[in-house]
């Protein structure tokens, strides 16, 4: 298999492809109904599938009453059992399929797990519904009826109970469990437990009658156990051609990945079809290691349960990822949804400010504005913090500090911003005593020559910094830090003595991605007032630059993308290593199957066709390296030392504090060891 090939194999990074199926029922036909499951199957092989779920006595059909008692039609529902278990040995794919199926002198509500040409065991339904429009038990025998943990089928010992794990022998973390659709609607379904004992899938074959309100209440269910047990959920119910003697049956199939909609099948369809998905079991088990509360529950309810090992297949076929993908993981794509995330993401700045403002009897505070993206954030939610507090915003000092680069055009940003906010203005040109410092450090600037080297850049960093400070104690007032999330991932800010350090950092939560969106959001919505929405605007449109170094012959301006790499890449890098702990290589993989095709997947509402821009692998691969390099190596000793501010992001905070914690002399040699190694250039 070609390097790249295996790359590009979903299996290569920890998926397991499943699909729920929703097969046309016929009503009491067995052999119908594996015709049906074989074609799908078959389906599922082509599409790569490692699993396919079927609904609830999906064999038999569910809403056929007392025939679940006549003889010939569980003969025939066994023998079908065996037709589509050899059916799983060519195809490679796994099959979960739902059976009325005899156990001594009981008939039990089964799923039917079948792989490699064989029976690999048998779930009986534990929670039998026997209320409302259910009669269950009036065929069934619940789990516990079982006298005991095997039964034979068609000839075959094979193990039956609830819970049962089935773990594939070659594929890491590939690990699933099944129950039978009422098992989830208890208090505590056995798919719980199965999570406790190591099921990273868990499976529910329904039948679940469909009725107004009920798609939400089970999609609920489903998000809900998969965010609890922290795994992926299948879901599929059964669909058109079922009895619809007194019920009527919609199909729903979703798969839910710790809390999230990873796909949802058309319902009321009226054909066969399968909803597929590339579950992240890797991510999964990466969760539960973080999260001390699974295993510790694990210890105190988990029981030991039966491991079916199987073996999986192991073909790697490159294909696409079939699962939604954030090109930015911190500004979702449904405008609902990133309206809510601006709303709660300011007022969380807010908040933070407020109580420090509170805390310290606040009435001022200064704030260095440069006319960028992060001192404009900051500076709006000082003034919706000082609104909120009854202050006048007079209280607000904004210093506007020019440098050797800094451009006409966010001065005049600064200026016209700080004026529309109804802030107290002021300006303070840094040069001369930036010029004095460069002279008495002996640094070559000083005598004229064009050294622009990092001690050029950070002492007028850092002299902005000290103007700041040394004005909040003339004004009794506090620093309020700029810095994103963002920056304090790469170290892209000047230590100490300089913008790295304030008395209090209202962005050091928000990434920059979102930062955009946030201004926009707050100009729109005119929390500040209507006044500024123009300024913002401008900003929103300037190339986003540190200006501590002038620009060069060609009148090109410092860039920080072209020197640290897009935002739009690091900010995905970021979330995926520091929220999850994914491998480089899985990072690199995922970020192309995001980014590498514009027109695959959504964008952010309203992005402009020209702003939607592609990356390649080896364009990938490049950034990527260098944010190893600075984030695991470069700049932890920056975020080991930060100033107080609210965390704001699932994705994470890099305060010490509020989540990330590392060492200030760490090496990036096992990242970048692992991307060179599994990337291909
Ligand atoms: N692990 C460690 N533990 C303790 N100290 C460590 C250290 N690693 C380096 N150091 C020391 O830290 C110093 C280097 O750090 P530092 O002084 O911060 O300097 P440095 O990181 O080299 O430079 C700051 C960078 O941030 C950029 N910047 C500054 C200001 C604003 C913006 C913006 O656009 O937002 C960007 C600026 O363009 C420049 O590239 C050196 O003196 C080094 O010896
Ligand atoms: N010319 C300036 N006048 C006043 N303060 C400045 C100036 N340049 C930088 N600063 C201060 O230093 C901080 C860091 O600078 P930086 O360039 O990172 O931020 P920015 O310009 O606000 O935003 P962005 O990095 O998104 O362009 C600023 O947020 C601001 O508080
Ligand atoms: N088949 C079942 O177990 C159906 C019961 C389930 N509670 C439902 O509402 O659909």
């Amino acid at each position: 298999m070609a390097e790249t090939d295996f790359f590009h194999s979903p299996k290569s990074h920890g998926f397991v492809r499943v699909a729920a199926a929703t097969p046309v029922s016929h009503v009491g036909d067995p052999v119908a109904n594996a015709e049906e499951h074989l074609a799908l199957i078959r389906e599922a092989a082509g599409e790569g599938c490692d699993l396919v779920v079927f609904p609830e006595l999906s064999l038999s059909a569910y809403a056929i009453d007392d025939l679940h008692l006549q003889a010939a039609l569980l003969h025939e529902v066994e023998r079908q059992v065996a037709v589509l278990a050899a059916a799983t040995e060519d195809s490679g794919v796994l099959a979960i399929v739902g059976a009325p199926i005899r156990g001594g002198d009981a008939l039990f509500n089964c799923a039917v797990v079948l792989g490699g040409g064989e029976v690999l065991g048998v779930v009986p339904k534990t929670y039998l519904p026997n209320y409302r429009e259910y009669y269950e038990k009036r065929w069934f025998a619940p789990a516990t009826a079982r006298t005991e943990d095997a039964l034979v089928l068609n000839g075959e010992s094979v193990d039956f109970a609830p819970g049962l794990v089935f773990e594939a022998v070659n594929r890491p973390g590939f690990v699933f469990a099944v129950e039978v659709c009422e098992d989830f609607w208890a208090p505590l379904p056995p798919s719980t437990r199965a999570a406790l004992a190591g099921a990273r899938i868990l499976c529910n074959l329904s039948a679940s009658n469909i009725v107004i309100g009920k798609a939400d209440e089970r999609a609920m269910l489903c998000a809900s156990q998969s965010s609890r047990t922290l795994s992926a959920y299948v879901f599929t119910a059964s669909g058109w051609g079922e009895s619809t003697t007194d019920l009527a049956w919609d199909g729903q199939a979703t798969i839910h990945e710790l809390g999230a909609r990873l796909a949802e099948g058309e319902r009321f369809a009226l054909e066969n079809h399968l909803t597929v998905a590339d579950v992240d079991v890797d991510r999964i088990g990466l969760e539960r290691l973080r999260n001390g509360t699974f295993s510790e529950c694990a210890r105190v309810e988990g029981e030991a349960a039966t491991v079916v090992p199987f073996t999986a297949r192991e073909d790697a076929i490159a294909s696409d990822l079939i699962r939604p993908i954030d090109r930015f993981p911190f500004v979702p794509d449904d405008p609902a949804r990133l309206d809510q995330d601006c709303y709660e993401a300011f007022n969380i700045q807010v908040q933070g400010l407020m109580r420090r403002m509170k805390a310290t009897n606040g009435r001022r505070l200064v704030i260095g504005v440069s006319g960028g993206l992060d001192s404009t954030q900051a500076l709006l939610v000082a003034c919706r913090a000082f609104d909120r507090l009854g202050l006048s915003r007079e209280g607000i000092l904004g210093f506007t500090m020019p440098g050797f680069a800094t451009s006409e055009g966010t001065k005049s940003n600064a200026w016209a911003l700080m004026k529309a906010l109804g802030v107290t203005g002021a300006e303070i040109d840094i040069r001369p005593a930036a010029e004095q410092m460069l002279k008495d450090i002996g640094h070559p600037f000083a005598d004229g020559e064009p050294v622009h080297d990092i001690t050029f850049e950070n002492v007028q960093a850092g002299l902005r910094t000290d103007y700041l400070f040394r004005l909040a104690n003339q004004n009794g007032a506090f620093v309020l830090g700029t810095g994103d999330l963002s920056e304090l991932a790469l170290g892209w800010a000047t230590y100490g003595v300089g913008d790295h350090m304030s008395h209090y950092n209202v962005n050091g939560g928000v990434a920059k991605t979102l930062i955009r969106h946030l201004i926009r959001w707050v100009a729109d919505k005119q929390l500040v007032g209507a006044d500024a929405a123009p300024t913002l605007h401008a900003i929103l449109d300037t190339e986003i630059s540190p200006e501590l170094v002038p620009a060069g012959a060609d009148g090109k301006i410092q860039s920080t993308e072209s020197t640290v790499g897009p935002y739009a890449l690091n900010d995905f890098f970021l979330f995926y290593i520091s929220r999850f702990g994914l491998k480089p290589s899985k990072v690199a993989y995922l970020a192309e199957q995001a980014w590498a095709d514009a027109a695959r997947g959504d964008w952010p509402a309203g992005t402009p066709d020209d702003e939607k821009i592609t990356f390649e692998l080896p364009i990938i691969k490049a950034w990527l390296r260098k944010f190893l390099v600075r984030f695991f190596q470069t700049s932890q000793f920056k975020r080991s030392a930060l100033p107080n501010g609210p965390k704001v992001v699932t994705g994470g905070s890099l305060s010490p504090r509020g989540d990330w914690r590392a060492p200030s002399d760490g090496t990036a040699r096992v990242w970048l060891d692992e991307l060179e190694a599994n990337v291909p250039d």
